[in-house]
């Protein structure tokens, strides 16, 4: 069999390949870089992936690509993104950096329920045009996998017109998206003093119609002080799974309220967030496989402490990294300054970060069976770095080190600029 496309002349080209589960430990350091490397691709899924240049698989329609020596990883994953949402929130940037704490700015209707008010009011085609760029953004710097979930509509339509703009944005752009259903991301104002009233209404009303029309994958509660109780998370979460969603948490992000512990008890796929999650809460994710998907560009942005990376990976917690972009705690969609922020916040090495934004990360969406790394039947999503090797990437921060994105074997970003 030809090739339709063979990447030639890759100075270091990491595969990321290995045994087929979430990598932990000192196994997060096992990236595999071949040197002088290569990668042909057939109907957009990786033929073949080597050293040097395998000639037999030339015929006379493949086009062959120069790598100029550069540095190939497999595309990133941004598992956890609020990327659908109306409006921003610079206004209420003065009063974060005074020091009004985050949840006492939801408190008094601010924060996510300013978004919901924005969300809410957003036609399809703005809240598109607008995911549209920021997915736009995002693939510039290298991702080519996002999860996207609702959460800022907080009552049935406007959830589904989130998740209907999703759809539609992973049916015409070349970022794949995966949807998570987040109907219990906030008590919405007129439930404030009932807010049983409202996880009824998620579990029994929004939750089947979201099933019904098939929206979403996951399902993410928001288990906080001041949100949701541990108590109506586990039972929405376990509603959730009944009707066939797998399930994610936000987990002690702000408070140390157990989320950790439940995310194991419930084996979600991941937890995310985790600033404030116990020892015992980080064993037993390690026990029950659950991913901790951490989130350093909100502590950044909320001036807040890192999690516990370094605890997490020695107990045998899988770790991935993702943007979390959203317009209060987290404005950014760029992954590699999360990635410089794994290893100036979180103290993670380049290798584990990379392994947190492609295997792990695929593990966090369920979808390492095609994609998180660079090997033979699996997708052709790979990013050409201008960088010569990964420690430069992270080293370099606060530019965008992209070359070229291929997606599904297409060429879709080219010096840094999108052009699909
Ligand atoms: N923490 C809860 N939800 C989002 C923030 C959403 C917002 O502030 O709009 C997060 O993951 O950080
Ligand atoms: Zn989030």
């Amino acid at each position: 069999m030809k090739a339709d496309l063979i990447i030639k002349n890759i100075g270091n080209l990491i595969t990321m390949r290995g045994e087929n589960k979430p990598r932990v430990k000192e196994s997060m350091k096992d990236i595999e870089i071949i040197k002088d490397g290569y990668v042909a691709i057939k109907d957009g899924k990786i033929l073949d992936l080597g050293k040097g240049l395998n000639e037999d698989l030339i015929g006379n329609d493949t086009q062959v690509h120069d790598a100029k020596g550069l540095t190939v990883t497999p595309g990133l994953i941004d598992a956890h993104t609020h990327l659908v949402h109306g409006g921003s929130r610079e206004n209420e940037f003065s009063l974060k950096i005074s020091g009004v704490p985050y949840l006492d700015i939801l408190k008094n209707g601010g924060g996510i329920l300013s978004t919901v008010r924005a969300t809410k009011s957003a036609s399809f085609d703005e809240l598109y045009n607008k995911a549209k760029k920021s997915l736009n953004t995002m693939l510039s710097y290298g991702t080519t996998t996002v999860e996207a979930k609702s959460g800022y509509g907080l009552d049935i339509d406007t959830e589904i017109k989130q998740l209907e703009v999703a759809k539609k944005l992973n049916e015409d752009h070349p970022v794949d998206i995966v949807s998570t259903f987040m109907g219990a991301h906030a008590i919405p104002t007129e439930y404030k003093g009932n807010p049983e009233e409202y996880v009824n209404i998620v579990i029994n009303e929004m939750m089947p119609r979201v099933k019904e029309l098939d929206l979403a994958e996951f399902c993410d509660v928001f288990c906080e002080d001041a949100v949701f109780t541990v108590d109506q998370t586990r039972r929405i979460l376990n509603s959730a799974k009944e009707l066939g969603f797998k399930v994610k948490l936000h987990a002690d992000e702000i408070v140390s309220l157990g989320g950790a512990e439940l995310s194991a008890e419930l084996k979600a796929i991941s937890a995310d967030h985790l600033m404030a999650a116990s020892e015992q809460g980080m064993r037993e994710m390690a026990q029950n496989n659950v991913i901790a998907n951490l989130l350093p560009g909100t502590s950044f942005s909320l001036m807040k402490n890192y999690a516990d990376a370094r605890k997490m990976i020695e107990l045998g917690v899988p770790v991935s990294l993702s943007t979390d972009y959203n317009p209060g705690s987290c404005p950014t969609e760029n992954i590699q300054f999360i990635m410089q922020l794994g290893s100036l916040g979180l103290k993670m090495t380049p290798s584990e970060v990379l392994t947190a934004v492609t295997i792990n990360a695929a593990f966090a969406i369920d979808k390492a069976d095609q994609i998180g790394s660079l090997d033979i039947g699996k997708k052709a999503d790979l990013v050409i770095f201008d960088a010569p090797n990964i420690e430069y990437i992270i080293y370099h921060f606060g530019i965008n080190h992209v070359d070229r994105v291929y997606k599904e074997g297409k060429l879709v970003v080219e010096n840094g600029n999108v052009v699909y």
